[in-house]
């Protein structure tokens, strides 16, 4: 009882700061501008480009298959939030990833709102047709820098997916549909373990140089450290500038947050990331999901970084995906906000 005076305090201060870094305003305006002179100085990128992949990588991995309806009110919500980029569906075999089978209805379904893109994940020619045909205008191929992950993914070797890859891409050209390109296992393969930086970049560059606007790096199971992050970062932008190049990190050791503010560090600013930290690849046995946006953002805001995303709307369209496929979410932030909103 003696202590209550401080933990009162405690309480308030609390209170104040999950206020200043989850919403805005100008109460905290001093704050913001003061993070924002340390980001300057310290050389990290002014703005954050989100692509939020929670629809698509998120979903595709969940046991129950998320009915269409919920899958389009979850997307519609995510595009009232200010993201710019979201990933929507992936036009993939139903008989490999049946949570994507609905990927037409999803793209016909959802409302499009100026100045947000949609992109979906195309593995063939095949996928593209279907896509351009749902309605598509940005898509994105998925390549590996494991030969063996390659195998489980897509069914094929990395070099008969460039072969599959080129044709995507210049079809896709031929359209003015531009194409993002992922390399997974930058990190780790769950199958073959390390995988070397220059594996990576021999990959990065084949996609980037078939003409992907932007190379999207992800540690698909989780393993990366600050430490691999920089090494595999130093060898890839060797050979593609940091502007054209992302990080997609899942969160399965706890490095994630560690790891992107390393590549933002090293001038990269693009980060993809999931609402509530869904997701994970369906071949990537043991992976986790992927760094929560909530966390991303409220990290972000803390450092003075816009992002021209609203952390409530996010946190609102985490809670609805949640209830609707009965979890809870992995987002610290959301859950650390929850907890308070109870005291
Ligand atoms: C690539 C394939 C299709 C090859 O699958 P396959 O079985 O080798 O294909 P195929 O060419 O031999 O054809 C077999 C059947 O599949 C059909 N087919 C062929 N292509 C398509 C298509 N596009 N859409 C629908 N159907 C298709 C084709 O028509 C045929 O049908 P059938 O004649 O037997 O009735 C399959 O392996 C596949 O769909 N893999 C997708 C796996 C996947 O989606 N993984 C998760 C996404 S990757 C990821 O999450 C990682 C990432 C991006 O987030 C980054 C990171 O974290 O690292």
């Amino acid at each position: 009882m003696g202590n209550l005076p401080s933990a009162a305090k405690h309480c308030l201060n609390y209170q104040q700061l999950l206020r200043e870094h989850l919403w805005s305003g100008d109460s905290v305006a001093g704050a913001l501008d003061a993070a924002q002179e340390a980001s300057q100085l310290s050389g990290l990128p002014e703005y954050v480009k989100i692509v939020e992949v929670g629809p698509r990588d998120g979903l595709q991995n969940e046991k129950v298959i998320v009915p269409t309806d919920i899958k389009i009110e979850f997307i519609n919500q995510l595009s009232q939030t200010g993201l710019s980029v979201i990933e929507v569906t992936s036009f993939v075999s139903s008989r490999w990833v049946p949570q994507m089978a609905d990927h037409t209805e999803v793209m016909r379904g959802i409302r499009q709102y100026p100045g947000v893109r949609y992109p979906v994940l195309i593995p063939n020619l095949q996928g593209f047709q279907h896509a351009v045909a749902a309605g598509a205008t940005e898509i994105a191929v998925f390549g590996a820098a494991s030969e063996s992950f390659s195998k489980k993914n897509i069914n094929c070797s990395i070099e008969e997916s460039m072969g599959r890859f080129e044709e995507v891409i210049s079809s896709a050209r031929h359209m003015d549909i531009p194409v993002r390109g992922y390399v997974s296992c930058a990190l780790g393969c769950p199958y073959e373990g390390s995988i070397t930086p220059q594996k990576v970049t021999e990959v990065s560059k084949r996609l980037y140089g078939m003409g992907c606007y932007e190379i999207s790096l992800g540690d698909t199971i989780g393993v990366g450290t600050p430490g691999s992050m920089k090494m595999m970062l130093e060898s890839v932008m060797k050979e593609i500038p940091p502007g054209a190049l992302a990080v997609h990190c899942h969160d399965t050791y706890g490095q994630a947050l560690a790891n992107i503010l390393t590549a933002l560090q090293m001038g990269i600013n693009v980060v993809d990331s999931a609402v509530s930290g869904l997701g994970g690849c369906p071949y990537a046995k043991g992976a986790s999901g992927n760094v929560a946006t909530e966390d991303l953002i409220y990290m972000l805001n803390g450092m003075g970084l816009n992002t021209g995303v609203d952390l409530h709307k996010v946190m609102e369209a985490g809670e609805f995906i949640c209830k609707a496929v009965n979890k809870t979410t992995n987002s610290k932030v959301a859950q650390a906000s929850f907890n308070a909103r109870l005291e």
